[in-house]
């Protein structure tokens, strides 16, 4: 989480359903009226998710800022690799057949009081040409001179008493001649010019930085990751210690950074508001010292925590309503997590994903609204779910009940202590079953969400 101001976005990427001004002296068309989707079913809401929203456009970042992102497009080297011959010992660059008189460096300048004045680096002209006869000195990954043939490394280099002559030695194994091009790592060896070095929407690892820094490239267009702003709710909520009755834990502050960033969002503040409407209105428009609003953030996605009920200590949807936002989607057709919304601020705002207060109502919600909004946001396919032969029975709800479950012989079974304000199945979850109303029978296949952390 950086915390640093950030400019203001003048070229917001999404599509809206709002109307948009782009003319001033047009006349503003008539609203267009959003209508709230209520209590949608958990496909339709999965999927609702991920079309409302559009890929953000990609950005270039330096090669370490890269790594870990998705790559954009493919990527071509701009030069040769290797750019030069080089060699691939330490030795002595020969041209033509043995023996090679061995030709050395002149120096620049032979008036010792001019040499002084000038950096031992630049003292010697490098030899660029051999004749057939010559050999130079050369290291490793240095530049072949012009006409060379090939590289005698040390080992098997024989230099006359004088160090002039050179063969090669005796215990060399061909001591009569070297092969063409031995010890030279030819140009373009690894990769020609304009050569696909890297294909787009690979995941950028140490491997594919390390090639595209040899290849010449200082930065690679990478999609960009929606920023994201968390705003925690829950003036009962402590976050470390044991807690005191009528006090909880934390469930979110820890782990809701990592998780978005598990699903392709970057966090750039996660801050916690008091249970009043002024507050939240106020965490959404005003600028902590030192940083910006959400809403001059350019942050693509709010996500709060908590308050989504309707109940007068719940203030997150009236502090909305106040800025407003346009309700997507009121409520779910799931069980836990049924308060959840998304709604979106006025004049392309940031999408806000409501997530109740109870931590497995939360979490489950995550999967449902913010991993296809996020997914779509930076440019990734809808998230799919698998099917599984159900290991038992899995009774169904009125609506679609999401079900921490786990693995076994290649069945999924639903853990228990899964309430809405439990973690323990949760946590020793491989998926999340999606049972559907009407339940599922042993044996009988049934989708799952698998964790993004497994
Ligand atoms: N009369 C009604 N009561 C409730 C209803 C209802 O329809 N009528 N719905 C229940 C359902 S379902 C849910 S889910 C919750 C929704 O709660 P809110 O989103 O308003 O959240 P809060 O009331 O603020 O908190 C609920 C619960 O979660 C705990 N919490 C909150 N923040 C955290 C946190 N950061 N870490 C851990 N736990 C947290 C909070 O202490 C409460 O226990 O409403 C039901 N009630
Ligand atoms: O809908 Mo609530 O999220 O069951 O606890």
């Amino acid at each position: 989480m950086s915390g640093l101001p950030l400019p203001h976005d003048t070229n917001s990427p999404y599509t809206h359903a709002l109307p948009v001004i782009d003319d001033d002296d047009a006349p503003a068309p008539a609203p267009v009226e959003v209508e709230t989707i209520q209590d949608a079913e958990w496909h339709r809401a999965r999927q609702f998710s991920y079309e409302v929203a559009t890929a953000l456009p990609s950005h270039w970042l330096p090669l370490q800022e890269a790594l870990g992102g998705v790559l954009a497009e493919d990527v071509t080297a701009p030069i040769p690799v290797p750019h030069y011959a080089s060699s691939a010992m330490d030795g002595y660059a020969v041209a033509g057949p043995q023996p090679w008189t061995v030709v050395f460096p002149e120096p620049v300048e032979t008036d010792p009081r001019k040499m002084l004045t000038i950096p031992p680096k630049e003292l010697y002209r490098p030899v660029l040409n051999l004749e057939p006869g010559q050999a130079t000195r050369i290291v490793t990954g240095g530049l072949v001179p012009a006409g060379a043939r090939a590289v005698l490394r040390d080992e098997y280099a024989h230099l006359s008493e004088e160090g002039t002559v050179l063969t090669i030695a005796a215990h060399a194994p061909s001591a009569e001649d070297i092969p063409y091009g031995q010890n030279i790592r030819r140009t373009g060896e690894e990769v020609a010019a304009g050569d696909v070095i890297l294909r787009g929407q690979c995941l950028l690892n140490p491997a594919h930085i390390a090639f595209a820094a040899i290849s010449g490239h200082d930065m690679l267009p990478v999609r960009r990751r929606p920023r994201v702003t968390i705003l925690l709710t829950g003036s009962e909520v402590v976050e470390d210690g044991i807690p005191e009755p009528g006090q909880v834990r934390d469930a979110f502050g820890p782990q809701l950074p990592t998780f978005v960033e598990m699903l392709g969002g970057s966090v750039d503040q996660l801050r916690r508001v008091e249970d009043t409407a002024k507050a939240m209105l106020s965490a959404l428009t005003e600028a902590p010292s030192g940083m910006a609003s959400v809403l001059d953030a350019r942050t693509e996605v709010v996500i709060t925590t908590g308050g989504t009920g309707h109940s007068d200590a719940d203030h997150v949807r009236s502090a909305l309503e106040e800025l407003g936002a346009v309700f997507l989607l009121d409520g779910l057709a799931q069980r836990p997590g049924h308060p959840t919304f998304l709604a979106r601020l006025p004049e392309d705002g940031p999408f806000v994903v409501g997530l109740p207060g109870n931590p497995l109502a939360a979490m489950t919600s995550m999967f449902t609204v913010a991993q296809p909004l996020l997914a779509k946001l930076h440019g990734d396919p809808a998230p799919a779910t698998r099917a599984l032969p159900a290991a038992e029975e899995l009774p169904g709800q009125k609506v679609t009940a999401l079900v921490p479950g786990y693995l076994q012989d290649g069945k999924v079974a639903p853990r228990d202590r899964v309430g809405a304000n439990m973690l323990r199945g949760l946590a020793h979850a491989d998926v999340i079953i999606v049972v559907p109303p009407g339940g599922v029978a042993a044996g009988q296949d049934v989708e799952v969400v698998p964790l993004p952390w497994r």
